[in-house]
């Protein structure tokens, strides 16, 4: 068994079960939203999710820490809210059973699931083996019936080593490009569900999302590109996570026509990973917020692993050594290598110019 092999299989198996969970939740109208201290949203999706998957963490990997987006506080104080999300946890396996059986099998009790989900507080840092997780990556999204993603990636010593993303309504299919169309009203799950995986010196592979163990996978990279004009770039739905006038005016002075594609969570990296899109552009709209170890840990990963490069806005390389956000870094900017300097001049004229 080649490094790290162990984590990678129970990373994916992980992903893909909590999926099964959060399918569920989407499909209904009440999600069970609740709205965190800082206004966000949250589901009964993010916290079940967040429960089997560090479920499935503990059970192989006893001795690695967590970081997680929830905490159970707020079930904690809200008994009706617990016992919907005790309700879906308790009935969400994998259809294999040696699968299911590698994850631990089921979680014992609606207060083993509370304590399970508070493992997730561990405050990072910079040695030792550091799990981050967000159990539903563009809540947002998810409550617009857009896309999604379910994010894990081990951070070894500071550095990403392993990364999953499964992104249960990018298309199977990966030869066609991404237009404006990928954003929104991902109702319909016919050929959709793809599971995205890298390990640090080894690659980043996508294989169809399945409900038992996992399906055969295949290399992805990157879209050649030698003509940057051509490109398409993905940014954020929301105007608040970050800044589409500077992304615009970045994409009008390298001559970009294309109209952006935008789409919530990491599926944006994911989607220029297989050569689906070019670049993803996320510039900072406020001097004070921090970005989340879990919103990028996984996305670096594979987009390193399929050919790109990511760095933050002024062209530092994101360092998840400082604990759970990225505080030394401002907003993201991913691309294929042999456009990458490119980008990066252009991105820190338009940023200098404000
Ligand atoms: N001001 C902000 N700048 C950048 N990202 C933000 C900001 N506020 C929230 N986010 C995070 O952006 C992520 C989604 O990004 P996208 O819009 O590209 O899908 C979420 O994880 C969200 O965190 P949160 O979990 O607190 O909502
Ligand atoms: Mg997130
Ligand atoms: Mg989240
Ligand atoms: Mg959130």
């Amino acid at each position: 068994m080649s490094t790290y092999s162990h984590e990678l299989q129970v990373a994916q198996l992980a992903v893909q079960r909590a999926i099964i969970l959060t399918k569920r939740v989407f499909h209904e109208k009440a999600k069970g939203t609740v709205s965190k201290s800082d206004a966000s949203p949250v589901t009964i999706g993010d916290f079940g999710a967040q429960a089997l998957i560090i479920a499935a963490l503990k059970h192989n990997f006893p001795q690695d820490e967590i970081v997680g987006e929830e905490d159970a506080d707020d079930l904690r104080s809200n008994a009706a809210l617990r016992d919907q999300i005790w309700d879906l946890v308790k009935d969400t396996s994998l259809a294999d059973s040696k699968a299911e059986q590698t994850l631990g099998g089921p979680i014992k009790s609606v207060e083993a699931m509370l304590d399970t989900i508070d493992l997730g507080n561990s405050s990072g840092g910079a040695k030792g083996r550091i799990w981050a997780l967000d159990p539903i990556d563009g809540t947002k999204g998810f409550l617009r019936g857009g896309q999604y993603a379910v994010c894990l990636a081990l951070i070894v010593d500071g550095e990403v080593t392993v990364g999953v993303l499964g992104c249960p309504n990018l298309p199977v299919s990966d030869t066609a490009k991404i237009d404006a169309s990928i954003g929104a009203d991902q109702n319909d799950d016919e050929g959709k569900g793809v599971l995205f995986s890298a390990v640090l010196g080894c690659g980043a592979t996508s294989r169809p999302l399945s409900t038992g163990g996992l399906t055969p996978s295949q290399p992805i990279s990157m879209a050649p590109i030698s003509d940057i004009t051509q490109a398409t770039f993905c940014e954020s739905v929301e105007a608040g996570h970050s800044a589409h006038d500077d992304q615009a005016a970045i994409a009008q002075k390298l001559g970009i026509t294309k109209q952006s594609v935008r789409m919530d969570s990491q599926a944006k990296y994911a989607s220029i990973a297989r050569g689906a899109g070019d670049l993803y552009l996320r510039l900072p709209v406020s001097e004070t917020y921090q970005e989340k170890i879990w919103d990028h840990a996984a996305g670096v990963v594979i987009v390193g692993e399929a050919g790109g490069v990511v760095t933050d806005a002024w062209g530092k390389k994101l360092d998840f050594s400082l604990g759970r956000t990225l505080s030394s870094n401002k907003g993201v900017v991913a691309a294929p290598k042999s456009i990458y300097p490119q980008i990066a001049k252009v991105v820190v004229e338009v940023l200098s110019s404000k």
